[in-house]
Formats: structure tokens, C-alpha cells, sequence
């Protein structure tokens, strides 16, 4: 960890004063957020904008639509990450995947189009996601907060860079599984990865189980050694935040600035083993279900990510060569957790 961070936990900013406040107001908050992923790469933030009822009413429609029949939901796969995708049906790197997801994209993204229930399979479902989509409003102020702390003029600005929110969100679904099955070794909610695309906003239920790298336990930034080496810490649900973390493209937009960090999902915390039971356990013989729904930005396919102004000088060189996103995407979304 960087020498300037001196504490483990993952801040937690409030955005109330970047979005409601003076310009001194903004310059703090904008500040705070770029310290807090320079550190740690991940925020909690509170005082988002998005009402606390939306989510709410989000995560019911999530426990709906995975509450489907298997033949129901199997009707709305599909190769491109829109519509479902069955418990087990990703790999990576030698791990099944315990989980299902549903994908929507920008509405207005004609290359991929979504896929939806039958209206009256789950009337108004297609209509609760395709507003949720409004959740593009926090991204683009979160990315006007890191112009404002790197001093971008207008048209370097990073809210530019994404005039299109080509982005895209899932619903998550962990079911309940045996615990034994998580720690058999080739299983995983989610095994560690980074995210690829610039900013990733998380809404998790009470439930947890979402880890972080601790960056100092383990000496490499790649997802398959830190899974061996390294150790991680959790990033326990808190009421009424949305987590927020840095992604590689954003991470190397900003020469490194930022960081990527890698993350997980295993199962939450074990309770304490009750002592006054006929059947006394260390361990939960269930690890209970999950649910979540990460928001994903990306820039505009055009952009070209090269180290912003302010992220590079004479004494820190920029490390990467330009690099076309649109090219990067593609290449990602084809084999998604690295
Ligand atoms: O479910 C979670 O908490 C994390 C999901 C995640 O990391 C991802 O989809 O990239
Ligand atoms: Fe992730």
C-alpha cells in the first residue's frame, strides 16, 4: 500500500456535498474520491442520488425473476451477455462460477440488443430495468468528481469519454449451497478478478461475502497468483451506500493513479457456533444465497485511452502505450473475468 494511506478501511465518502454543494464543497469531495482510489481503488459511497426504495424495489424484482422456472429463464439466454446466464455456466481460470445472472445493456445500444421475460411472464419488469438504467446519471458525476480532482479541461473531461453510456448492469443471484462445496477448491461464487472497464458501482443485500485484495499481503497485481498468495478483507454491506471501484481501462487512463484492485465473492462471515444447541457447529452447513447488481461503465468504443494530464510528468513516465477501448472490449467480453 501507497505510504500516504494510513488506513485499511475502505473510506466511505458522502457524495451529498459534490452534488448539492458550493464549489469548495465539490473540490473536497472530489478530492477525497481520488485519494480514496489511489489507496484502495474502492469507495463506499452514501448520499448517491439514488433513492434507497429503487434499489429495494431492484433486488425484489432480482429475487422474481431468478424465482422463475429453469425452462423459463433458459428461453433467455444468449451469447452476449444480455439476458440469462445459468448457475455454473462461466469458468475461470479452472473455477465454476456458483451463480446466475441477468445482463441488460443501454437501451439505446442497438449492437446488443437486450433480452426480456414475456410481459406477462413478469409484467413491467422490462420497464422497472430499462429506468434503472438511470443509474448512468451517478456514473457520469462520479467521473465529472475525478476530472475535477485531476483539473481536466472540458475536452479531456472523462464524462466525455462516455457521451454514449454504452454501460451495462446484472442482477446476481448466489443461491444457497452446500458450504463444503465452496471450499472444495474448483468452485466460487466469484474467483478473484479486476474489473475491466473504467467505473463499477455494487449493490449488495445484507448478506456479504464480497472481498477485497489487501494490497500489501501479496506481491503481484495478477488475479491467479493473488489467489494463491495473498489475503483479502471484506467489504461488509453497508445500508444506504453503493460500493464504487476502479477499473483496469480507468486504472490505466490514469497511469496507474488508480487501482484496479482484485476482488472476490465467497461466502459471508461465519456466525458464531450457537453453545446451547443439541447439535453444536463451527461451521454453517449452508452458505446462504446472494444478491447483487454491479453497474458497468465503459468509455465510448472510439476513445483512446492514453495516461491523462496530471497522471504523468518528466519523473513518472506514462508506463502504458495509447490503447483503443473499443478494441480492448470486444476482446474482454469474450473471456470475461481475467
Ligand atoms: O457480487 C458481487 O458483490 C461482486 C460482483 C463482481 O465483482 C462482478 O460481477 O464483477
Ligand atoms: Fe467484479
Amino acid at each position: 500500500m501507497d505510504s500516504s494511506c494510513d488506513t485499511p478501511d475502505i473510506p466511505l465518502i458522502d457524495f451529498g456535498p459534490f452534488l448539492h454543494g458550493s464549489a469548495r464543497d465539490r473540490a473536497q469531495v472530489a478530492s477525497s474520491i481520488d485519494a480514496a482510489f489511489r489507496c484502495h481503488g474502492f469507495i463506499y459511497l452514501s448520499n448517491h442520488g439514488i433513492e434507497q426504495g429503487k434499489l429495494d424495489e431492484c433486488f425484489e424484482w432480482s429475487r422474481r425473476f431468478f424465482g422463475l422456472i429453469e425452462e423459463e429463464k433458459k428461453k433467455m439466454q444468449s451469447l452476449h451477455y444480455r439476458g440469462y446466464s445459468g448457475v455454473g455456466n462461466e469458468k475461470v481460470r479452472e473455477h465454476i462460477c456458483m451463480k446466475e445472472g441477468f445482463g441488460c445493456g443501454n437501451p439505446e445500444d442497438v449492437s446488443q440488443p437486450n433480452i426480456w421475460p414475456p410481459e406477462e411472464l413478469l409484467p413491467d419488469f422490462r420497464a422497472f430495468m430499462e429506468d434503472f438504467f438511470q443509474c448512468t446519471i451517478l456514473v457520469h458525476h462520479l467521473l465529472d468528481s475525478l476530472s475535477l480532482a485531476l483539473d481536466l479541461s472540458s475536452t479531456d473531461s472523462l464524462s466525455e469519454k462516455h457521451i454514449h453510456s454504452l454501460f451495462n448492469f446484472d442482477l446476481l443471484h448466489y443461491p444457497a449451497v452446500p458450504t463444503q462445496l465452496l471450499h472444495s477448491g474448483n468452485i466460487a461464487r466469484i474467483p478473484p478478478h479486476s474489473d475491466f472497464g473504467t467505473l463499477t458501482l455494487l449493490f449488495q443485500d445484507n448478506v456479504g461475502g464480497l472481498e477485497i485484495a489487501d494490497l500489501g499481503s501479496a506481491n503481484t497485481e495478477k488475479s491467479a497468483e493473488f489467489e494463491k498468495y495473498g489475503s483479502f478483507k471484506l467489504v461488509k454491506p453497508v445500508l444506504g451506500t453503493a460500493v464504487v471501484n476502479i477499473g483496469y481501462l480507468l486504472m490505466r487512463w490514469s497511469n496507474g493513479r488508480w487501482k484496479n484492485t482484485i476482488h472476490r465473492v465467497v461466502g459471508p462471515p461465519m456466525r458464531e457456533a450457537s453453545t446451547n444447541s443439541d447439535n453444536p457447529r463451527t461451521v454453517e452447513d449452508t452458505t446462504p444465497e446472494r444478491y447483487s447488481v454491479p453497474f458497468f461503465a465503459v468509455p465510448d468504443p472510439e476513445t483512446v485511452v492514453e495516461a491523462l494530464p496530471g497522471c504523468w510528468n518528466i519523473d513518472v513516465p506514462k508506463k502504458w502505450k495509447p490503447m483503443h477501448a473499443g478494441n480492448f472490449l470486444r476482446r474482454k467480453r469474450k473471456g470475461i473475468y481475467a
